[in-house]
């Protein structure tokens, strides 16, 4: 499978504690890969270098082996096809549904869109399961549901990397499978999907490749088989 972001011996520092030690991963297209370990070890401040919102100390990031992501700007981290959704859904209350996922992921000010803008929001809201909610005000959702809302909002951007910080954290298991269902359903062979998580089981659902950071260094990386298998990973992290 081809490369899509390559982390490449990262250290990130800051003042004197290390988050990131020495780290190097692939993230490769067509692949869901999951990035597990306990507090502090290093998951977020990965994607963070990804995303342009802080800088390595040493080492490097690439997207597909050119762009340097540890020096772009987050503000043009989105025109390179990446996006993140944090873990507290950012969607707009005051619009409707079909408003929101009109919106794109960019953000901006809510015009009317063009007949093919809505349709493609339609099908969107279709794909995660919305498309009957399109009117109702998307502060009248379920917290799951604006979950899935803003996961339509990003997809509708076709992104490349698709960053997710705790998807399923204050979901129930209900809306746990149906978000490991709907994850499963957005893996596509131009787009690596990203997810940093601490529900193991919705981890073992979705994720094709699990890498287990502790201390900012990968202590293990395979299946999630393998993972739960592994005295190391139950001693840091699954056995506590
Ligand atoms: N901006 C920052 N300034 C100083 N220290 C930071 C900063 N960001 C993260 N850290 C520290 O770096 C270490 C790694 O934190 P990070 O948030 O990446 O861990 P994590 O694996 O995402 O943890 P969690 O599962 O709790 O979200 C922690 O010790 C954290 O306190």
């Amino acid at each position: 499978m081809t490369d899509a972001i390559i982390v490449d011996d990262l250290t990130v520092r800051f003042g004197s504690l290390t988050a990131i030690n020495g780290l190097s991963l692939a993230i490769r297209y067509g692949e869901i890969h999951a990035l597990i370990g306990p507090n502090g070890a290093g998951k977020s401040t990965l994607l963070d270098v990804i995303c342009g919102v802080t800088r390595p100390t040493s080492g490097g990031v690439r997207l597909d082996h050119e762009v340097e992501l540890g020096r772009t700007r987050e503000a043009g981290i989105a025109a390179l096809g990446l996006f993140r959704k944090f873990q507290k859904p950012s969607v707009f209350d005051a619009l409707t549904v079909f408003e929101n996922a009109t919106l794109g992921s960019g953000h901006g000010r809510w015009r009317r869109p063009s007949e093919a803008e809505a349709e493609r929001a339609m099908a969107t809201l279709t794909r995660v399961g919305l498309a009957g909610r399109a009117g109702v005000l998307a502060g009248e959702l379920a917290h799951g549901e604006k979950q899935w809302l803003e996961i339509a909002m990003v997809v509708a951007a076709a992104p490349k990397v698709l960053m997710l910080d705790e998807p399923v954290a204050g979901l129930s298991d209900e809306e746990r499978d149906r978000t490991a269902s709907l994850v499963r359903e957005l893996s596509a062979p131009d787009c690596a999907i990203v997810v940093v998580e601490h529900d193991m089981d919705f981890v073992a659902k979705i994720a094709d490749r699990v890498t287990v950071l502790h201390e900012g260094s990968a202590l293990f990386e395979g299946s999630m088989d393998k993972v739960r298998a592994d005295q190391r990973v139950i001693d840091v992290y699954l056995g506590r």
